[in-house]
C-alpha cells in the first residue's frame, strides 16, 4: 500500500488511484505474458483491447479500471465543471455525425496519416472546420494525430470503416434517440405514468399516434438505419453471443434440446451449436421471421443445419415442446409491458414443470442496485432502462423485480424461481436460470428432492 498506509486510511481519490494502478498492472501483465499488444489510443492500437479469450480476472480488471477512471474524474472535478463537461458530450455526438456525413471515415487512409489540408480537398469541406471537428473527436478517443497537422485512424475510428453499421448507429442515435431523450419531460407531462405503447416519447417527439415499432417500420429511411444499428448492437461487446455461451453451463446438458423462443433468425442457435456439438435446437418465431430463418440457415454448413429445426410459434400460446432442457428467452421480454411478460412466461411454466431438470433461461438486462458494481457498468444498464421507457413505455428490471416477476408466475403446486444469475465482465445482459419450484410440503421443498441442480 502507498506510504505504508492501509486501505481504510486512504482518501477516496487515493483508493480510486490504487484501483486504477492495480487493474492497469493486471492488464499490462497479461499483455506481456500473452504477447498481446499493449492498449493505446494511437494509430498502432490493437483492434481489440482485451480479447474475449482473456481470463475472467483480466476482463474484470478492465471493467474496474474503466469504472474507477470515470469515478475519479467525477470527484476530482469542481462542481462548476459539471455542465461544461456535459456540453462536451453532445458536441462529441455532433462531431461524429458531421464526420460521417462528409464521409471523412472512408477518406482517411487505413495506414499512415494525411495532412488536414489534403483531406479537406478530398472531402470538399472547409479545412478549418474539418480540423476543429477532427481535433475535437480526437479528444473523445476517435482518430489520432501522430504528426502535428496530420490525422490518422486509430482502433475506434477504423471501426466505422470495418463495420458500416456504425454509421447507421450514429444516424439512429442522432435522428431518433436524441429527440426522444430531449422530450422525456414533455412525455411525462403529457402521459404521466402511462404504460401504453402509443403514449411514449416517440409519440411526443414525432407527433405520431403510432407505436415505436410501427413508426420505425413504416418509415423506409428509419427502418433502414434501424436494421444497420441493430446489426452493430448485436456485434457490440455488451451483447456479443460470447457472453451467452460463457454465462450458462451448456456443457452439462450433454445431448439435449434447446428451444429458442422468439429466436429468429437463428444466429444464437448457430453460435451455440458451433460451441456445443451435442446440443440440438428448435428456433420458434412468427411465420414471417421463420421464413427469414430458413434463408439464414441455408447459408450454414450441413453439420450445423442438421441440428437446428424451425417452427412457427407465438409466445402467447402454450409451449408445445415439453422435452427440452432449456427454453431460451433472450431480449424478448424488455420491450413488452408487464402483463405481456407474465403471459409469455406463463406459457412456459407447464414445460419446466414437466421436467424438474428443465430450465427457462431469461437473458435480459438486470439493473444493478446503486453502487453494487462499477459506475460505468451501472450507467450503461441504466441507459438501456431509459431507452426502453422512451421507446416502448417498458422497463429493464432490477434483480428483486425479476424475482417478483418470475415468482408471480405460478399454478396451484408451485411457481417459477431464479436459481442462478451469471453476467460476464463487459456484458450488458445477465443470464437468469429459472426453474419450476414446487411449494413446500411438510417443510420440504418438493423440487429439491426431485432434482434441483444445487447451483443456487
Ligand atoms: C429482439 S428480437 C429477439 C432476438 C433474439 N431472441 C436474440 O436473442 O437475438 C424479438 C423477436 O421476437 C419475435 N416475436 C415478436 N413477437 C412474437 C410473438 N408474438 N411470437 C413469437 N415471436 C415473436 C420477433 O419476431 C423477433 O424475432
Amino acid at each position: 500500500m502507498a506510504n505504508g498506509q492501509s486501505a481504510e486510511n486512504l482518501a477516496p481519490l487515493e483508493l480510486l488511484a490504487n484501483d486504477i494502478s492495480g487493474a492497469a498492472k493486471i492488464i499490462e501483465g497479461y499483455c506481456v505474458l500473452e504477447h498481446e499488444a499493449h492498449p493505446t489510443g494511437d494509430a498502432t492500437a490493437p483492434a481489440v483491447t482485451i480479447p474475449s479469450s482473456a481470463p475472467r480476472y483480466v476482463r474484470e480488471a478492465r471493467q474496474r479500471l474503466l469504472s474507477a477512471a470515470k469515478a475519479i474524474q467525477q470527484i476530482a472535478a469542481e462542481p462548476t465543471e459539471y455542465l461544461p463537461t456535459l456540453a462536451v458530450q453532445y458536441q462529441y455526438l455532433a462531431c461524429v455525425k458531421w464526420l460521417a456525413h462528409f464521409q471523412v471515415f472512408a477518406a482517411i487512409p487505413l495506414q499512415g496519416s494525411v495532412p488536414y489540408d489534403r483531406l479537406a480537398s478530398i472531402v470538399t469541406t472547409p479545412e478549418r472546420q474539418l480540423r476543429s471537428i477532427l481535433r475535437m473527436a480526437i479528444t473523445s478517443g476517435c482518430f489520432c494525430e501522430p504528426v502535428l497537422g496530420e490525422v490518422a485512424h486509430n482502433a475506434v475510428s477504423r471501426k466505422f470503416v470495418d463495420q458500416p453499421g456504425y454509421l447507421g448507429w450514429i444516424k439512429f442515435m442522432d435522428e431518433y434517440y436524441m429527440p426522444l431523450a430531449s422530450n422525456m419531460a414533455q412525455t411525462t407531462e403529457r402521459y404521466g405514468d402511462s404504460q401504453k405503447p402509443n403514449e411514449t416519447a416517440t409519440n411526443v417527439a414525432f407527433s405520431t399516434p403510432l407505436t415505436t415499432f410501427d413508426f420505425i417500420t413504416r418509415s423506409p429511411d428509419l427502418s433502414k438505419i434501424f436494421s444497420a444499428y441493430m446489426k452493430s448492437v448485436a456485434e457490440s461487446e455488451g451483447t456479443t453471443l460470447r457472453h451467452l455461451i460463457a454465462d450458462f453451463d451448456w456443457a452439462k446438458l450433454g445431448e439435449a434440446l434447446v428451444v429458442h423462443v422468439a429466436g429468429a433468425p437463428g444466429s444464437v442457435s448457430v453460435a451455440l451449436a458451433e460451441a456445443y456439438p451435442k446440443l440440438r435446437f428448435l428456433v420458434q418465431d412468427s411465420a414471417e421471421q421463420i421464413e427469414h430463418s430458413r434463408a439464414f440457415l441455408r447459408a450454414q454448413t450441413g453439420a450445423i443445419r442438421s441440428r437446428i429445426e424451425l417452427a412457427v410459434h407465438t409466445v402467447f400460446k402454450m409451449q408445445p415442446v415439453t422435452n427440452a432442457s432449456v427454453y431460451l428467452l433472450r431480449m424478448s421480454l424488455h420491450t413488452r409491458p408487464a402483463a405481456e411478460v407474465k403471459r409469455v412466461l406463463a406459457c412456459l411454466l407447464p414445460a419446466v414443470k414437466a421436467n424438474a431438470n428443465a430450465r427457462i433461461l431469461v437473458v435480459e438486462t438486470v439493473i444493478p442496485l446503486p453502487g453494487s458494481c462499477g459506475i460505468l457498468d451501472e450507467a450503461l444498464e441504466r441507459y438501456r432502462d431509459l431507452v426502453m421507457k422512451q421507446c416502448f413505455n417498458t422497463i429493464e428490471r432490477e434483480l428483486p423485480e425479476w424475482h417478483a416477476m418470475l415468482g408471480s408466475i405460478a399454478d396451484a403446486e408451485g411457481h417459477l424461481e431464479i436459481v442462478n444469475v451469471e453476467k460476464s465482465p463487459g456484458s450488458a445482459l445477465s443470464s437468469l436460470e429459472v426453474k419450476y419450484q414446487r411449494h413446500h410440503t411438510n417443510g420440504v421443498l418438493a423440487n429439491t428432492v426431485n432434482g434441483g441442480n444445487g447451483r443456487s
